[in-house]
């Protein structure tokens, strides 16, 4: 039986998780693989607070790069977080040519690039597969089950905080700010939670999706991004109303050459699989021009389900460095090419949810009509609520499929109209089609 002894920075929720799991099925690892994972040094800047673990004595340190330095140390797992001490710590274990696995997307997202190529110059490996839909081995089955195909599309839903805030505010009408104290309190949100309610923890995981897909490092300007802050009750409501389900979205697609990427709140069909997504669970939708569709669900986020990502990186790192592999695929898939062309924001085809506040007036329906007309926007269904007493009138419309550009031409102009009360809400709605 071989031994790999194991370098944890960051004795976090995430790393708490993946001593945890290490402790209950280390055996169990070693009995398939025949390496036995010894987790040998943890540093953390808090050695004191309580994790509901126990370790050897000498295991907890403050000093992480001592633990980098370390030679009886084979592979660094670094969680601390962030991409400031994280990038440093990550970038010197690759050139002392150990390996490093992380959980870190944003790390990935904003210096990915030079990351792996670190990683290559070093013959060593990042593996992130933690980085990515959590618990869910989506970036393997990318990398391994799927190498054969060119990845045509992927939708997925990849933040657990987000998702788990949306379905609560869609079941039991909580407030936004209650629910997302809770998915803190769970060890869901990123510190600071914006990084989750503003779409770009989904749009640091899209960006690691997309680099692998298509080959070479995206960076996160390619990905226009918006989030859920400020989503109101009365989009959820409406959506339910016509048959549909918001969710943060993260779509990616091989358009004609061109990569189109882009996270945003959409409705999508309650009879789609998606909209079965709940709580902190993701899914990704990947589909490949052989395989056809596919689909991966599981835990987003939290201890254990984001350790058991963490634990599996450190089996293959382990037998890869056993065995004297080079860079591994998860570094080689990242730098096939040099650059990628991006579908720009404004040619992209889309249909949307718009929600408009109309004086109750003759005619208003028929200005903003014209309007849509003028654009090139095709309207699909209309519904008119009952006016208010203020004499308001909530107008909720889906399109048909139209260019981003003409969609921003036609709110502009809408809402300069004088009839027009309040700034059109606009969502995209996504078929599938
Ligand atoms: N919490 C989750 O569900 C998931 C988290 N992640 C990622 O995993 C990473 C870790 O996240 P969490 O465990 O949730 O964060 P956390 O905040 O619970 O843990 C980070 C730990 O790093 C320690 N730390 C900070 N600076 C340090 C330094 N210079 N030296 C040593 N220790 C230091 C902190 O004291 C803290 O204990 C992040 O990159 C996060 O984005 C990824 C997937 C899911
Ligand atoms: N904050 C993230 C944690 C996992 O990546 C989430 O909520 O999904
Ligand atoms: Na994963």
């Amino acid at each position: 039986m071989k031994e790999i002894k194991i370098g944890i920075l960051g004795f976090g929720t995430v790393g708490a998780g993946v001593v945890e799991g290490i402790q209950k099925n280390g055996s169990l690892m070693a009995e398939r693989t025949g390496i036995t994972p010894v987790v040998a040094k943890i540093a953390d800047l808090d050695i004191t607070t309580d994790r509901g673990i126990t370790v050897d004595d000498g295991v907890l340190t403050t000093d992480a790069m001592a633990v980098i330095a370390d030679p009886e140390i084979d592979l660094i797992v670094e969680l601390v977080g962030g991409t400031s001490i994280a990038r440093t710590f990550t970038l010197e274990a690759l050139k002392q040519g150990k390996p490093v696995i992380t959980a870190n997307k944003a790390l990935l997202a904003d210096y990915g690039a030079e990351i792996y190529k670190t990683a290559r110059d070093n013959n060593t490996g990042i593996y992130y597969e933690a980085a990515v839909g959590g618990g869910i081995p989506i970036l393997r089955s990318q990398r391994a089950g799927l190498i054969g195909n060119q990845i045509e599309s992927i939708y997925g839903i990849l933040n657990g905080t987000c998702n788990y805030i949306l379905t609560r505010m869609e079941r039991e009408g909580l407030p936004f700010d209650e629910i997302l104290a809770d998915a803190q309190a769970l060890g869901y949100a990123e510190t600071p939670p914006d990084l989750d309610i503003d779409g770009i923890d989904t749009a640091h995981k899209a960006v690691v999706l997309a680099s692998m897909a298509y080959g070479a490092p995206v960076p996160m300007s390619a990905c226009p991004t918006s989030g859920i802050r400020g989503l109101s009750a009365s989009e959820i409501e409406n959506a339910d109303e016509l048959g549909y389900q918001i969710k943060l979205l993260a779509i990616i697609k091989d358009n004609n050459g061109e990569v189109e990427l882009s996270v945003e709140p959409a409705l999508v069909p309650k009879e789609h699989m998606i909209a079965s997504v709940a709580d902190s669970f993701n899914a990704v939708f990947v589909k490949g021009d052989i395989v056809d569709d596919t689909m991966y669900y599981g835990r987003g986020a939290g201890r254990l389900p984001t350790g058991s990502a963490v634990i599996g990186d450190i089996m293959e790192a382990a037998s890869d460095t056993l065995n004297r592999v080079g860079p591994p695929v998860s570094v080689t898939m990242m730098l096939q090419k040099t650059e990628l062309k991006y579908c720009s924001a404004d040619n992209i085809e889309k249909r949307c949810y718009i929600r408009l506040c109309l004086e109750d007036k003759p005619g208003a329906m028929a200005k903003v009509m014209n309007i849509f007309g003028e654009h090139n926007i095709s309207i699909a269904s209309v519904v008119q609520k009952e006016r208010h007493e203020s004499g308001r009138a909530p107008v909720v419309m889906l399109t048909q499929k139209a260019r981003e550009s003409e969609f921003v031409g036609a709110m502009n102009a809408i809402q300069a109209l004088d009839v027009s009360c309040a700034e059109p809400i606009r969502m995209r709605l996504e078929d599938f089609g």
